[in-house]
């Protein structure tokens, strides 16, 4: 075995020189061309094709591939390798394809075939292609140096079926302060999800670390190769729940060649298009994540659930149906003294000329309209003085009568909606009232965007091209479904991913899938999920699913791949020897040359004392705040809410006791969190009485 072993690492050696040569023979040819800065239009798209192969080049001179397949086709005699690296590279005299991108519809087996004797399979553009798996190779190469070679998969053969030592070779690596891509190892789970099709909304309910992020990155990039006729990086847009996970995420489609995604908060992005209509007051984290009475109430029917729910939504819809077809006053429009157009007249032309118009254009299609009455009455007045003086009264007369239509501004809109009966019999009149209090002063709390925003489109209509071609929701448990609804009205052809772990819902969002299915007309969601976790090791999703299981917080938890380390321990450390016990594990851990240390707290003014104690001995010692926009790694201290979605090689939760993690579903999902950042190394510390929600047995350190 050692020696077939070998020869693999060999012949894949030669290979390599081969590819290598061929892509520096390309490289060099496309760097002779000088590059073109003129106007021609012919001659700028040619460019702009070099452009892309140059930049594929560069990738391939360094990873030019990850894995070999070998594939016969029913009807061929010999199997055929199919070298799968990040982008194509065709060979430059034949055109044949060299290396295939990973998007490819062949190189979907590379990711699905499991081996066996069963059927191998692709969709291509023509139809079915059949035929038979020969070889399944994992070929790591690393800045164009040979580094391993595993065979998953080889007909015959009793060595097949190390498909998972790939994987954890993988996952044992350390990790800093930026996601990765996964195009050499992802699962066929995964790979399924990445290559939906494009015009259903994909929600998947996936359990911390199974890789949701990274599918949904993975699924942009997918999208963007196969349907480039028609899905432009331009027109897609990321929601993501904070800007520091935004800049977290970063690298990742760049990494997988894509540029140009929109990547956003849902508050960011509904305040920009609000266009500063009001002041939105950001919610008091600090106050929200504090334990205590206010976190007991965050599970009830609190303003924020009331605001962000679908019935409120209905009930403005409805509303706004009413309120649009009344616009106009009652009394007749005189533009000077003895001439009339009667209020019937224009309501016909407001409501039945102009109908398929958005409201703010019907009532400008209706204004031109008078407008053109008006001229053809003044060209009847043959006295050139009358005739000014008409049109100067006109004029006015118009500006004021405009001005006695109700109001198209939105602020005004929402201010109308929340005095309707129907509106307020949703809410209750305490939150409608808190409401109208605010909208008097201008402001508006964050639960308010999302009603804006729909009275906005509502009330202008959407242009072509605004709406986006795919639309990505990140941490989704965390969006309202009002919020889901109003992102639904813009998006093309229902082209979404959703993402989000219940279990993880921390925030004021949804609490069941099933409260966004109804957004989705029937037949246009599919609902899936992923519950294998790859970020952590068995012993720290086991601690992380017994704090749920203590809550009896749904859903399934976590089920770990096969990767084990050290054990995940709750240790018992008196007030007085914390700090020393902390610096002692950031000690140990960099001794084991980790990239990325977390000490999460449970709130941010916590995290800021242990970062003012800590700074002065601990090197490079950094500390995250809300609204920051980036982490460096290293060793940070961080508050747990913030350090959702990101991943650190070892957690260490500090002040894991019984006042600061109760027994309810909402500190077991915090705590959660917290403990689900782990790759390699989790411990939590407590001084006093442990938290319920910790496993009972204690670790070494009491
Ligand atoms: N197929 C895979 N191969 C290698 N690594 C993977 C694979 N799938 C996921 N991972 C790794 O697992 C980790 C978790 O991925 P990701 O952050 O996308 O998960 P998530 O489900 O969004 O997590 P969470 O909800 O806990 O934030 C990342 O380090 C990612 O690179």
């Amino acid at each position: 075995m050692a020696n077939s072993n070998q020869s693999a690492f060999q012949f894949e050696l030669q290979q390599l020189k081969k590819f290598a040569a061929e892509i520096q023979k390309q490289k060099e040819g496309l760097e002779a061309v000088p590059p073109y800065r003129g106007e021609d239009l012919a001659e700028q798209a040619l460019e702009a094709s070099r452009e892309r192969s140059r930049r594929n080049l560069d990738v391939s001179e360094k990873e030019p591939y990850f894995g070999r397949l070998d594939f016969r086709e029913s009807g061929d005699e010999e199997p055929v390798p199919l070298y799968i690296g990040k982008a194509g590279v065709s060979e430059s005299e034949s055109g044949h394809a060299m290396i295939m991108d990973w998007r490819a519809p062949a190189a979907s087996l590379f990711y699905s075939y499991s081996g066996g004797e069963e059927e191998a399979w692709y969709m291509a553009p023509e139809g079915m292609v059949e035929g038979e798996i020969y070889l399944k190779r994992n070929v790591a190469v690393r800045n164009g140096t040979l580094q391993r070679v595993v065979d998953t998969y080889s007909k015959g053969s009793s060595q097949s079926g190390a498909a998972d030592e790939f994987l954890l070779y993988r996952l044992g690596e350390k990790k800093d302060n930026r996601l990765k891509d996964i195009v050499s190892t992802i699962q066929a789970e995964q790979n399924e999800m990445i290559r939906a099709p494009r015009d259903t909304a994909l929600i998947i309910q996936g359990a911390a670390g199974s890789g949701k992020t990274t599918v949904a990155l993975h699924r942009l990039a997918y999208l963007i190769y196969e349907y480039r006729e028609n899905m432009l990086a331009e027109h897609m847009i990321i929601f993501a729940p904070n800007t520091m996970f935004l800049d977290y995420i970063s690298n990742v489609l760049p990494e997988l060649g894509v540029g140009h995604i929109k990547q956003t908060t849902f508050a960011e992005w509904a305040a920009a298009r609000l266009g500063g209509v009001l002041t939105f007051k950001p919610r008091n984290w600090e106050k929200w994540f504090v334990p205590g009475p206010f976190r007991s109430a965050q599970e009830t029917d609190a303003p924020w659930k009331l605001k962000g729910s679908i019935s409120f939504m209905q009930a403005i819809e409805e509303a706004l149906i009413h309120y649009t077809e009344d616009l106009l006053p009652s009394a007749d429009f005189s533009p000077w003294q003895g001439k009339v157009l009667k209020n019937e007249t224009i309501r016909n032309w407001f409501n039945d000329e102009f109908t398929g118009y958005a409201p703010v254009k019907k009532k400008e299609l209706t204004a031109e309209k008078i407008k053109r009455w008006i001229k053809t009455e003044l060209d009847k007045e043959w006295d050139k003085k009358a005739r000014q003086d008409n049109k100067k009264s006109a004029a006015q007369k118009l500006r004021a009568y405009l001005k006695t239509w109700r109001s198209l501004e939105e602020a005004d809109v929402y201010a109308e909606m929340l005095k309707v009966s129907e509106v307020r019999a949703v809410l209750t009149d305490e939150v409608a009232d808190a409401a109208l209090a605010m909208l008097k002063k201008r402001e508006a709390d964050h639960e308010d965007l999302a009603p804006l925003v729909h009275i906005r489109i509502v009330l202008n209509g959407l242009q072509r091209g605004e709406r986006f071609h795919h639309i990505v929701i990140d941490e989704a448990q965390d969006f309202s479904p009002y919020e889901m609804a109003v992102l639904q009205k813009l998006a093309l052809k229902n082209s979404f991913t959703i993402l989000g772990d219940l279990a993880q819902g921390i925030y004021a969002g949804i609490r069941s899938w099933e409260e966004i299915f109804p957004i989705f007309k029937e037949g246009r969601y599919e609902y899936k999920i992923l519950s294998k976790s790859y970020r952590s090791t068995m012993e720290i999703i086991e601690f992380a699913n017994s704090i749920l299981l203590s809550a009896f917080v749904p859903p399934a938890p976590a089920v770990p791949v096969f990767r084990s380390g050290e054990p995940a321990e709750a240790v018992h450390v008196p007030a007085s020897e914390k700090e020393p016990y902390i610096l002692k594990w950031v000690e140990k851990e960099r001794s084991k040359k980790t990239e990325s240390l977390a000490i999460i707290c449970r709130t941010e003014s916590d995290a800021e004392k242990l970062w003012t104690g800590l700074k002065s001995q601990i090197g490079s010692l950094s500390l995250v705040r809300d609204g920051q926009r980036g982490y460096s790694g290293g060793v940070t201290i961080i508050p747990v809410y913030l350090a959702k979605g990101l991943e650190f090689d070892a957690v260490l939760i500090v002040d894991a006791d019984a006042e600061n993690y109760q027994l309810n579903q909402a500190d077991a999902k915090l705590l959660y969190v917290g403990c689900t950042r782990a790759l390699h190394t989790l411990a939590a510390v407590y001084s006093g009485t442990p938290s319920p929600l910790l496993k009972k047995e204690e670790g070494k350190g009491k």
